[in-house]
């Protein structure tokens, strides 16, 4: 017998299991009944891949013991089973993506921890919650059995055996009940068979008690939509997505004729906490005529909608059938194609019917929704449809672009947005100036993947997206640009020296429509790329040429003003670090970085101290 230490983040989860915070203890059978389904799928798939493999699934099934003398309970399967080395991988490890981001927000804010486990679904490990020791016996069908023990503290033994049937038992010698705690008596029957009932009933393999099967095994997609209850949805969704929240919409889907199938998709009412993690998801599980095929098929749902779960169960498919498959099934690619629209859908309803509820979705998962503007080009505009930006036309609310559509002013032919890192960037950025003093309404956009589809997508109900930092301001009247042209000759030797000057950083300099207050901003040329966008190339080890954009100046700013005077009383020397310092305040003022800070602060220290 071997004595092992369980991984660190294992013994925070299970010091957490063990002094549980959690109220509903009950849900601990529903995650080991989960887990024994799962690996009953498991083991059937593979008795279809390897026929060699020698062992009988003629008769799957889940039984629960309990021993009310012993105070023990016990949930067996003949699934899959476990080897020596999965059992210390998968019982003593938590290889999860996302683990240390839960402990971390776990620490952080201890009152809603309950609504964190929830999310994180801790399998497994629940069993400490109403046990305080348990013993795991399994058996792969290529190898020999294993008996693992542990009390939850911080070591576990593990042992082989002789004689461990096929799958995986495991027995909770459970806490004595207590009311006060919430713990009830586990060992009663009627107590198992409610649990099971309420937490496990669609469960496709019968769960057996006292040679009786407990559960109605009818797959909630087959059955008419009227005779399922929410509750029962809700069950449904948290064995398929491990989120122990309610999920925020239902959505079902039937189609009859050449190629049958039938949906069940959920909405959740919280991000998965690895939805911009990119190994780990889980989303629409494939069925063929009800039995489980695989997980996280991603034929049937595109990246962009992974936050979508459910199952999708397809008539006309071989059991057989592999990714590969599946790939080049141009019936799935239809199948796929409908499932799209029909979420897309559901959500534009939603948004309608219930916009609170859509708000809450958005706010959740819109940043991986708007990833489809670059990816899911046959779709864009239904989901432009429902996208949702901040805007300056409210601190707090959210619009959509229909909305701001509907808000444009007269002669508007643009929609204006503006990308940055925070909602004070952009707000305090001077390109923002003359469209707010002109009362044009912007969208601010900060998700680093606004960035992106920006690039890519060029209009919407026919309003071209012009970015705000990029371009030159259209000019409304004939004033206006008859002013404007005669001041730019009036500065032109002023530009040109200017431009030569700075060469290194600009490509060139001249004057601004777009400032009011502030003496310089930089701009792009329409299709330059932007600094934030930079910034993420570099980030992820992508080295660019150098991106030199075009420096702005505001002729009515006193600064400006003042250098136009001192460069046409001939003064050269001096102004070539005035030209610099203007340079930096425009990248500092939209938030950018500079070059070189230390020599910036020089120019300014030797500027103050002339003050004095
Ligand atoms: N009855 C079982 N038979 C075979 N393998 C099992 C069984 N129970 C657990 N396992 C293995 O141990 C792993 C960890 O189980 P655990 O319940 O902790 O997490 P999970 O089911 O993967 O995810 P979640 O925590 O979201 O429920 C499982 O993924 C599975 O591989």
């Amino acid at each position: 017998m071997e004595t092992l230490e369980f991984q660190s983040e294992a013994r925070q989860l299970l010091q957490l299991m063990i002094h549980s915070i959690y109220s509903n203890k009950d849900t601990f059978l529903r995650e080991l009944v989960s887990n024994a389904s799962d690996a009953l799928d498991k083991l059937r798939l593979e008795s279809f891949r390897d026929k060699d493999m020698d062992v009988d699934v003629d008769d799957l099934h889940i039984v629960i013991e309990s021993d009310p003398a012993a105070r023990t309970l016990t949930v067996r399967d003949n699934g899959i089973g476990m080897t020596r080395e999965d059992v210390v991988r998968l019982i003593g490890t938590i290889a999860k993506s996302g683990t240390a981001e839960f402990l971390k927000q776990l620490k952080e804010q201890q009152q809603s921890s309950s609504d964190l486990i929830g999310q994180f679904g801790i399998g497994f490990y629940s069993s400490f919650m109403v046990a305080d020791k348990v013993t795991l016996v399994t058996r792969h069908p290529h190898a020999g059995g294993v008996r693992w023990e542990s009390t939850g503290e911080s070591t576990y033994t593990i042992e082989d055996v002789e004689d461990a049937p096929q799958g995986t038992s495991v027995t909770l010698h459970l806490k004595p009940s207590d009311d006060e705690d919430k713990l009830p008596d586990y060992t009663e029957p009627a107590k198992i068979r409610e649990i099971v009932k309420r937490y496990s009933d669609f469960i496709t393999w019968p769960v057996r008690l006292g040679g009786e099967d407990i559960n109605s095994r009818k797959a909630l997609w087959a059955r008419p939509a009227s005779e399922v209850s929410e509750e029962e949805y809700a069950e449904f969704y948290r064995h398929i997505s491990h989120d122990w929240n309610a999920p925020l919409e239902t959505i079902r889907m039937q189609a009859e004729g050449a190629f049958e199938y039938q949906a069940l998709l959920f909405l959740p009412a919280q991000a998965p906490l690895d939805l911009f993690m990119r190994d780990s998801r889980r989303g629409v599980q494939l069925y063929v005529k009800r039995v489980f095929i695989m997980d996280d098929c991603a034929e049937l749902m595109p990246e962009y909608l992974r936050f979508v779960k459910g199952v999708v169960d397809a008539a006309d498919l071989s059991l057989n059938v592999s990714r590969e498959i599946l790939q080049q099934d141009r019936q799935i690619q239809l199948m796929r194609r409908r499932l799209v629209k029909k979420v897309l859908s559901s959500i534009k309803s939603l948004q309608s019917s219930r916009p609170d509820d859509y708000a809450k979705l958005w706010g959740e998962v819109g940043a991986a929704l708007k990833e489809g503007l670059l990816s899911d080009v046959d779709n864009r505009t239904a989901i432009l449809d429902i996208c949702s930006f901040a805007s300056t036309h409210s601190e707090t609310e959210l619009t959509t672009l229909a909305s701001y559509i509907s808000r444009m002013k007269e002669g508007q032919e643009h929609i204006y947005y503006m990308t940055g890192d925070s909602r004070t960037a952009v707000e305090h950025s001077p390109h923002m100036e003359a469209l707010r003093a002109k009362g044009y309404e912007v969208l601010i956009l900060t998700d680093p993947i606004d960035e992106m589809w920006v690039d890519a997508v060029p209009s919407y109900e026919e309003k071209l997206f012009q970015s705000v930092a990029k371009g030159q301001v259209d000019l409304e009247t004939e004033e206006e640009k008859s002013a404007a042209a005669e001041k730019a000759s009036e500065f032109a030797d002023l530009l040109t020296w200017m431009g030569s000057a700075l060469a290194e950083d600009v490509k060139e300099v001249r004057l601004s429509t777009r400032l009011t207050t502030s003496p310089a901003c930089v701009v792009g040329d329409d299709h330059d790329i932007t600094p934030t966008l930079e910034k993420m190339y570099k980030a992820m080890g992508q080295e660019l040429p150098k991106i030199k954009r075009i420096l702005e100046l505001n002729p009515s700013h006193p600064l400006v003003e003042g250098l136009h005077k001192a460069f046409a009383g001939g003064e050269r020397e001096s102004l070539a670090d005035t030209a610099e310092l203007i340079y930096g305040m425009a990248l500092l003022a939209e938030g950018g970085e500079l070059a070189d800070p230390s020599r910036f602060v020089k120019l300014v220290a030797d500027r103050v101290q002339r003050t004095f």
